[in-house]
């Protein structure tokens, strides 16, 4: 990778890393998902898996954080060709925005037309409870307000045009999807809608923060997606995101209790099941109403 502007990835770097991956692989998946902290086993339901360490793909970055495998998997789901990233990247491990969101690049360069994120993120909306999932309807993208942005840069239009729409980053086709698979599968008492802010981490929000937030119009926090969604949608593939309330963030001084990592980490863990089978079921409606391929 070489240095240009803010983007550390060159058009032919992206091409190597595609090209690499469809020589060591038949699968030539339709949909991606992204499994964010604990919950790489979302793969776990699909079917003749072909699995790379992210350490053996040319380009990669590497995980770092705990519940991050560093695996990228191939399979079908019924008859669905998908790749599963068991893991992601994150903005405070040190890397780029280019870095970060270097996959879905490839996933665009392998014909992929659908990417389903997930992720753990806290939940702000007096309403949430710790498990509920929250389909994304939309984001504040509060890094890119200060210029930690992954479209900055010279714009690659074999990519996307230099100043796409984000109205309608999140589906409106997708979520609807959602609500009705989580009626099926007896959850959607604690499927919720909301907006989903991206902050860069590492640490978690101070009260004045996460008050400055509430005010803002935001339901969860979270360090991740964000650039994965933009990029997707700047290249043109359509976009779901799932965020996990893991932890209520403290919006009162008086409250004691601190949210960590491991009590992430244990929430995703609890609910990872139940994720996995919307994420299958989701999958296979799409596949039946080819609502991935327009
Ligand atoms: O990868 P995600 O966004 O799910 O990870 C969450 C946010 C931080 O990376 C970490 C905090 O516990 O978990
Ligand atoms: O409370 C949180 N804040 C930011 N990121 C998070 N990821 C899980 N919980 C949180």
């Amino acid at each position: 990778m070489h240095t240009k502007g803010t983007c550390c990835c060159s058009f032919e770097d992206y091409k190597l890393t595609t090209e690499w991956l469809l020589n060591q692989t038949s699968h030539r998946p339709k949909v991606a998902v992204i499994c964010g902290s604990g919950l790489g086993l979302l793969a776990d339901g699909a079917a003749n898996k072909q699995t790379f360490k992210y350490q053996d793909i040319p380009h990669f970055p590497v995980s770092t954080v705990p519940g991050h495998e560093g695996r990228l998997v191939f399979g079908m789901i019924e008859d669905t060709p998908c790749v599963f990233m068991q893991g992601h990247f994150h903005l405070y491990e040190g890397y780029s925005l280019c870095q970060v969101t270097f996959p879905v690049r490839i996933f665009k360069l392998m014909g992929v037309e659908l990417m389903l994120v997930t992720n753990a993120s806290g939940g702000i909306c007096p309403d949430f409870k710790v498990g509920d999932i929250m389909i994304i309807k939309d984001h504040i993208n509060l890094p890119g307000f200060a210029g930690q942005h992954p479209l900055c840069g010279p714009n690659d239009e074999r990519f996307g045009i230099r100043f796409p729409s984000m109205s309608d980053a999140h589906s409106k086709d997708l979520r609807g999807l959602v609500l009705d698979v989580g009626v099926e599968l007896g959850c959607s008492d604690f499927i919720r809608e909301g907006v989903y802010c991206m902050v860069s981490g590492p640490n978690f929000e101070t009260i004045a923060e996460a008050r400055m937030l509430q005010v803002l119009g935001c339901d969860s926090v979270g360090m991740s997606m964000v650039p994965e969604v933009t990029v997707a949608k700047h290249c043109g593939l359509r976009v779901l995101g799932l965020s996990l309330i893991t932890n209520k963030v403290s919006l009162d001084y008086s409250r004691e209790e601190k949210v960590n990592h491991e009590e992430v980490l244990e929430i995703c863990k609890m609910r990872a099941e139940v994720l996995q089978k919307i994420v299958t079921k989701l999958i296979t409606r799409c596949q039946q109403q080819s609502i991935n391929t327009h």
